[in-house]
């Protein structure tokens, strides 16, 4: 299932706005807060599709039954790009455990590679898995970090969170995953360059949060 923020009005229209605009999104203080204010009403919509359980609370004048979480979800962030977008998810969801991933992009040939080189985690099995990255361009380094997490354990779903996506990475995780999933993005845009960049997009998100690498 795929489902697209920006094709209902919201707030996360602005954020968006501001991330791709090319002056504004210089100010990466500015690139970081809107990134982690979308992830924020991301986990926000993902949490009206969660199991709920009934608690009951005493306020100072009586009782009343009210919806919890049934069970927090576990976050999995996708370094560089996705500290920014999983803080915000952290806002959401503030007792949720977290793993990290390790995996960048590289150039093989007229391709693009993923290195993977880092994972950890606590156990995945049957739990609700949110994985974190900001940018869906190729889909591979969703679809790498995936078969390594489900040496983890088998989740009872997974929640793919981009804040812009190609259609061909899209068509990519749905042929290469196998697992129940949702792919939730703040924006589905038009295609990849040349270079596996996503298109209008916002160029590269690790380096509008924490600058260039080598
Ligand atoms: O769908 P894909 O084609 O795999 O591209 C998406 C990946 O590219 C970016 O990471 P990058 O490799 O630039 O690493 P960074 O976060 O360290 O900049 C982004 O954060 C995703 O992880
Ligand atoms: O457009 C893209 C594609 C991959 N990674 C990015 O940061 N931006
Ligand atoms: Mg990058």
């Amino acid at each position: 299932m795929l489902k697209i923020l920006n094709q209902s009005n919201s707030v996360a229209n602005h954020f968006l706005y501001e991330m791709r605009h090319l002056e504004i999104q210089k100010d990466r203080a500015k690139f970081r807060n809107n990134l982690r204010r979308l992830g924020a009403v991301m986990a926000y919509e993902i949490s009206r599709t969660l199991s709920y359980k009934k608690e009951t609370v005493t306020t100072p004048l009586g009782t009343m039954e009210v919806d919890l979480l049934a069970e927090q979800p576990i976050l999995v962030s996708i370094l560089r790009a996705a500290l920014p977008f999983s803080d915000g998810f952290l806002e959401t969801f503030d007792q949720a455990d977290v793993g990290f991933v390790g995996a960048y992009r590289k150039e093989e040939g007229e391709e693009i590679g993923v290195n993977f080189e880092y994972m950890a985690t606590p156990s995945l099995d049957n739990k609700v898995v949110i994985i974190v990255d900001p940018m869906l361009a190729t889909g591979k380094s969703i679809i790498e970090s995936i078969n390594h997490l489900l040496n983890n354990g088998k989740p009872s779903h997974i929640h793919i969170a981009a804040a812009v996506a190609a259609p061909e990475g899209i068509d990519y995780i749905s042929r290469m995953l196998k697992v129940e999933h949702t792919i939730w993005t703040g924006a589905l845009d038009e295609k990849l360059n040349s270079k596996s960049y996503i298109v209008p997009g916002l160029g590269d998100a690790g380096d509008l949060c924490f600058g260039p690498k080598l």
